[in-house]
């Protein structure tokens, strides 16, 4: 055995993780330093902690309070024009950046490759990504400037996505502008606190959650890219809502008027079980509660008028100021497990698929970075215009729903362009990103071409 194989060893002992060695002897010259590579990235100290201390309760309701929110649909036109430009100016100055967290697989949709390659089923056949493309690629070709993109992948589905945007020619971005790099990993731990191995020569590693992002962009450069660029704030969202606005002017607006580092997009949830996390104050600091963690008692809590006590929906759509990221990319925020049901390698060295929750995946969440802001802006949106997350394979939150809600929405547009009812009335018409990307633009000629080019 050799003085790295002797080091690690010790090291894994020292928090009784030394059965991840167990099948080393028996190991080709590659698979072991495959396994001692990985054991170097590992923390054991940080694991030893995670596990010990992950029973304590996250949270109580104790503590909790209420948040104010602005309401968008409360604007007058003339403060909507103002915000606009405002955040026009900032787009057109190259202070805005997009950021999509896209590490997810789109298995639970029945999608074999990465989720933002999934097509919800429009007639064109474009995938999230696509879309979410095509809206940058509007406001940049506006604004005279690339609204850079960076994109989040996980060691899983990394290679597909880049080869994903190559194949299609980053849909008319510069490559340049477009920085794809991956979220970090960390092992799953078994009742007793091991690390489960995913093969004899392999620790099974899981995403360490959309909180880890920040340090993610540091370790793989595109934080630097960011400063470089002069960037100054930027729009974080999840992969999977059809309907995003990306790098949404307005948005950009209200926060650079307030300024404060971190500005936020919620709706009304829907319904008291709706699984979105709700803002509020936690300890007078602003914050998310994940759906899995609100307590029965706030969750159906209404006011004197009868509206959900704590019912801000929490969208994944936020923008970070870029020295709020610079300061805290290194801050440690908590984990938070789940029991998860995972397939590993026993002592013997068999594979073993358990019925039911056998560990623990441990994951940080980006709101958890809240509470290190004293003041934070929250803006209060249309669900019907800004939300259509597609999550499950049917029923709620599906690819059925989100098309659904892209539909209806092109359709109000087309209404309110002009388009007779009638022409409407059982048929659906896509209106693409390029032409119009909150519904403006539709004059009677572009109107015209649509419904030429669509209906015949
Ligand atoms: C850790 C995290 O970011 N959770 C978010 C996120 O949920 P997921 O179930 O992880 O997609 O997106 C939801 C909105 O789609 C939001 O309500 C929730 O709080």
């Amino acid at each position: 055995m050799d003085s790295r194989y002797d080091e690690l060893y010790k090291r894994a002992k020292a928090y009784g993780q030394e059965h991840v060695l167990k099948f080393y002897p028996s190991l080709s010259k590659t698979s072991k330093s495959k396994l001692l590579d990985q054991m170097e990235q590992l923390d054991f100290a940080e694991l030893h902690e995670l596990f010990h201390h992950m029973r304590q309760p996250l949270l109580g309701s104790y503590d909790i309070s209420p948040m104010e929110a602005y309401d968008s649909e409360d604007y007058s036109a003339e403060e909507r024009r103002q915000f606009a430009h405002t955040g026009w100016d900032q787009l057109r100055q190259g202070k805005v950046a997009a950021l999509v967290v896209a590490g997810g697989q789109g298995s639970r949709l029945g999608h074999e490759g990465p989720k933002g390659t999934y097509n919800i089923g429009l007639q064109s056949g474009k995938s999230l990504f696509q879309l979410q493309a095509e809206r940058l690629y509007n406001l940049s070709r506006r604004a005279g400037r690339t609204i850079p993109w960076y994109i989040m992948t996980s060691p899983e589905n990394h290679q597909e996505t880049v080869r994903y945007f190559q194949a299609s020619e980053y849909f008319g971005y510069a490559p340049d502008d477009i920085f794809f790099f991956q979220q970090n990993v960390l092992p799953a731990l078994d009742s007793l606190g091991r690390v489960l191995l995913s093969a004899k020569d392999e620790i099974g590693l899981t995403p360490s959650g959309n909180g880890d992002v920040f340090a993610s962009m540091k370790q793989s450069g595109a934080l630097d890219d960011l400063k470089r660029r002069r960037v100054e704030w930027l729009f974080y969202y999840n992969v999977d809502n059809a309907l995003i606005r990306v790098a949404d002017p307005l948005f950009v607006g209200v926060a650079a008027h307030h300024n404060h580092p971190i500005a936020t997009k919620v709706v009304e949830k829907a319904y008291p079980e709706e699984k979105v996390g709700i803002l509020c104050l936690k300890g007078g600091r602003p914050a998310v509660v994940e759906y899995i963690d609100v307590p029965k008692e706030l969750m159906y809590e209404t006011d004197s008028s009868g509206q959900l006590t704590y019912g801000l929906g929490n969208l994944s759509i936020h923008l970070f100021r870029t020295d709020f990221i610079e300061r805290y990319a290194d801050t440690h925020i908590p984990y938070h497990a789940a029991n998860k049901t995972v397939k590993y390698i026993d002592d013997q060295g068999h594979t073993v698929q358990p019925a039911s929750p056998n560990a623990f995946k441990f994951e940080k969440f980006i709101f958890d970075f809240f509470p290190l802001t004293e003041r934070m802006t929250v803006l209060k949106v249309r669900r019907d215009e800004e939300f259509a997350p597609v999550k499950n394979k049917e029923c709620k939150d599906s690819p059925a729903t989100a098309r659904r809600l892209v539909q209806d929405l092109y359709k109000r547009w087309l209404l309110e362009a002009g388009a007779a009812p009638s022409l409407l009335e059982s048929r659906d018409i896509e209106i693409s990103p390029l032409i119009s990307y909150a519904g403006e633009g539709l004059t009677p000629e572009v109107l015209k071409v649509l419904l030429d080019t669509q209906f015949n």
